[in-house]
Order: C-alpha cells, then sequence, then structure tokens
C-alpha cells in the first residue's frame, strides 16, 4: 500500500509520541518522559492542562468558527478578561494562528502607520520563517532557501549593546523589532538598558517598536510579561503566541491606541483569525495563569533549576555558561550539543538545542522540585560521559 510521506523539515528524533500529559510525555513502549521541549514550550501550562482541555470542550459543543464579521460570547469573554494580563497600553488586539502571522502583522502596521520601510533586528534573532518575519531573522541557514526574496531594507544590529544605536535607528526606520529573552537564539535575557534606549530611540524617531514574546511570554519569565519583569516600559506592540493557546494554535498582536487608530477595515484579515475554539483555549490559559499564581511559580521552580545547575553542571569542563530567566533555561557548551541531547532523551528528558550550541529546557510550570532533581542528575549524568 502506498503511503504519503511527511516533507521533514525536522531531523527526527526517532521516538512516537503517543500520550502527553502535563510535565510528561510517553512513547510507543509507554515509556515515560519529562517533556522539556513541551513542542518549543507550547504546553507551557502543561499537557492537557484540565482547565484549557474543559473550556476547549465546552466551545466544541457551541461554536467552533464564526466568520469574522460576527461577534461571539467567548470573543467578548476573552476582551473583557484581556486586560488582567496585558497594559493599559496595549489593548487593541487581533489573533491569528502561528507566531510568524503574528510577526508578519506587526511589521505590516508598522509599514502602514509610519510610511516607512526600513526595520532594525538583531543579531540571533528568531521572529519566523514566512517571508517578512524570516527577513528580520539573522540566521543564515534559515535565510538560505529565499535570501535574494527577503525585505531589503533589515538592519542587524548588536543585542544588548547600546552603542550606535542613533546611527542605527533613524528617522526612515518603520520597526525595531526584538525578543526580550531571545529563545532561538541561545536563551539570551535582554538588559534593561537595552530595552529602555531600545525605547527611547524609537520614541526619538517615531519608529515603532515590537517586542516579540512569542516564546518568552504568558508567564514563562516569572512574569506574565518578560520586559516587565526585565524592568522595561511597555511597547508600541507586543507579540504572544505558544503558552497562549497551550496547544490550540493561536497567536496574539497587542497594539497601542495611535497605531490601533490608524487601522482601516480590509488591510489585513484571517479566515481562522480570533476563531471561537482558540479564543477559548486562551480564555482557559488566562484562567490557570491567573488562578495558580504562573508567572509567580515559574520564577520560584526556575530559581531552583538554576541554582541546582550551578552546584552540579557549571563546574564540568564541558559547560561555558548557565542562562536562564525564569523556566526558560539554557546550558551553553563548549561543543555542538546533539549528542548529550541525545543521550538525555535516552535517559528520559526531552530537550532541544537553541543557538549552535546550546541545551534548550523549556519546562511546563507544573514540573516538581523531583523532576527539577532528576533532569540535572540525568544531565550531569551525560555531560559527564
Ligand atoms: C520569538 C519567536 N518568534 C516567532 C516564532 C515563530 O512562531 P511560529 O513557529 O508559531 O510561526 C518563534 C518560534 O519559535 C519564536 O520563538
Amino acid at each position: 500500500m502506498e503511503v504519503a510521506k511527511l516533507l521533514r523539515f525536522y531531523p527526527p528524533r526517532g521516538l512516537k509520541i503517543v500520550k502527553a500529559y502535563m510535565q510528561y510525555v510517553w512513547d510507543e513502549n509507554w515509556r515515560k518522559y519529562l517533556d522539556f521541549y513541551n513542542g518549543y514550550g507550547v504546553g507551557f501550562l502543561g499537557h492537557r492542562n484540565p482547565i484549557v482541555v474543559a473550556k476547549v470542550v465546552e466551545q466544541l459543543g457551541t461554536l467552533v468558527i464564526n466568520s469574522p464579521s460576527f461577534d461571539d460570547p467567548v470573543k467578548e469573554e476573552l476582551l473583557n478578561k484581556l486586560p488582567k494580563i496585558l497594559p493599559k497600553t496595549l489593548l487593541n488586539v487581533y489573533f491569528q494562528n502561528s507566531g510568524t502571522e503574528a510577526v508578519e502583522l506587526a511589521l505590516k502596521l508598522s509599514f502602514y502607520y509610519t510610511k516607512r520601510k526600513k526595520v532594525v533586528a538583531f543579531k540571533r534573532s528568531f521572529h519566523g520563517r514566512t517571508l517578512g518575519s524570516l527577513s528580520v531573522t539573522w540566521g543564515k541557514d534559515y535565510r538560505a532557501p529565499v535570501e535574494e526574496l527577503l525585505l531589503k531594507d533589515v538592519v542587524f544590529a548588536e543585542f544588548n549593546s547600546t552603542e550606535n544605536l542613533d546611527k542605527v535607528i533613524d528617522e526612515d526606520t518603520a520597526a525595531v523589532i526584538v525578543e526580550p529573552v531571545q529563545g532561538e537564539g541561545g536563551i539570551n535575557p535582554a538588559t534593561r538598558e537595552f530595552l529602555m534606549a531600545l525605547r527611547n530611540r524609537t520614541k526619538e524617531v517615531g519608529a515603532v517598536l515590537i517586542f516579540d514574546e512569542i516564546q518568552a511570554g504568558f508567564g514563562r519569565t516569572g512574569s506574565v510579561w518578560a520586559y516587565q519583569g526585565i524592568g522595561a516600559s511597555d511597547p508600541d506592540v507586543l507579540l504572544s503566541a505558544k503558552a497562549i493557546g497551550n496547544g490550540i494554535p493561536v497567536s496574539m498582536v497587542a497594539v497601542n491606541d495611535e497605531i490601533a487608530e490608524s487601522v482601516k477595515s480590509g488591510i489585513h484579515g484571517s479566515t481562522y483569525g480570533a476563531n471561537p475554539l482558540a479564543l477559548a483555549a486562551v480564555s482557559g490559559a488566562i484562567d490557570v495563569l491567573l488562578k495558580d499564581n504562573v508567572p509567580q511559580k515559574a520564577k520560584e521552580k526556575g530559581k531552583l533549576f538554576d541554582e541546582l545547575l550551578r552546584e552540579e553542571v557549571e563546574g564540568l569542563r564541558i559547560v561555558r555558561e548557565i542562562r536562564n530567566l525564569g523556566l526558560m533555561i539554557g546550558v551553553e557548551l563548549r561543543v555542538k550539543p546533539g549528542k548529550y541531547i541525545e543521550a538525555l532523551q535516552r535517559e528520559g528528558v526531552l530537550s532541544l538545542k537553541a543557538g549552535a550550541t546550546v541545551i534548550r529546557f523549556l519546562p511546563p510550570y507544573v514540573v516538581t522540585e523531583e523532576d527539577i532533581r532528576t533532569s540535572i542528575e540525568k544531565l550531569k549524568k551525560v555531560l559527564n560521559e
């Protein structure tokens, strides 16, 4: 019998996952793994978090898709809830289906609002794989297949450096896009000084400041939004995805009033944008975030993870540096991390690569002290082998 084949854009990890619950997944032989890969951090509230699942199931029983021009109860419910997690300055929102779509809309609104074309992004950034988001993504390997087709007016500046910002960000700049914690680039938290310098300079020249919190946002770093924990001021546009739907594909673009006022009907759209099923998931996820004090738990567990890593593995010769903000954790090695990530998988812990040399852990907030101790013990073992 003929079978269709999936295009393999990702190297296979040799594991068939048949079930997942909270911080664990099971393979086809019912071996249990601690999942700190977590669908690139999507399942931050735990796989199949019961509160999110209940919301989605309830929604499946009433209304799954609604045409974008019509209102519905879950849209109203979510718009009422969002002020609990969004800053007052960013209460104009739109929902799409993936992170890259959020970046595309942010860039499009910036071009439209400023009538300018230039974008400033940063070295080691990752913003997605469609043409606009790829244009502001740094890595050569990501860009190579379509390099000639990407936006031309993009400048990559030094991340966390305030030198030369006055020159790089000028009156031609439509937008500055930055991850307050770089994820794919190697778990690199931005400094307050850097984010504030971007805030001040973009204000001076009338450029739009975009914070991409698609990976870092929604409690993972110890505050609802990473930039808040870092102590920076609000951006003009805030992007989130991954954890906000906890597995149901959804992203959110939140913009300030001035940009919102420039928006006219017809300049953008998405068939599945703000669909009731996705919005039910976001509504359920916000309930969990607030009722279970998720950012505080992420902060405490991240601290424990960090302390134990420093005690147990920081001193190993192969380890260059440990970096974290809450439960966004990177162990930078002096070598490529691939074989250690594989060895960890054999030991029952799933992790992923970031940058060229970093083992990344994106544990869900429900991870226990015992899970953290076990994973660090396993990491120490494989790094020593
Ligand atoms: C910071 C950041 N921006 C954008 C994206 C793209 O999101 P998606 O894969 O949902 O398109 C990612 C994905 O890893 C990301 O980490």
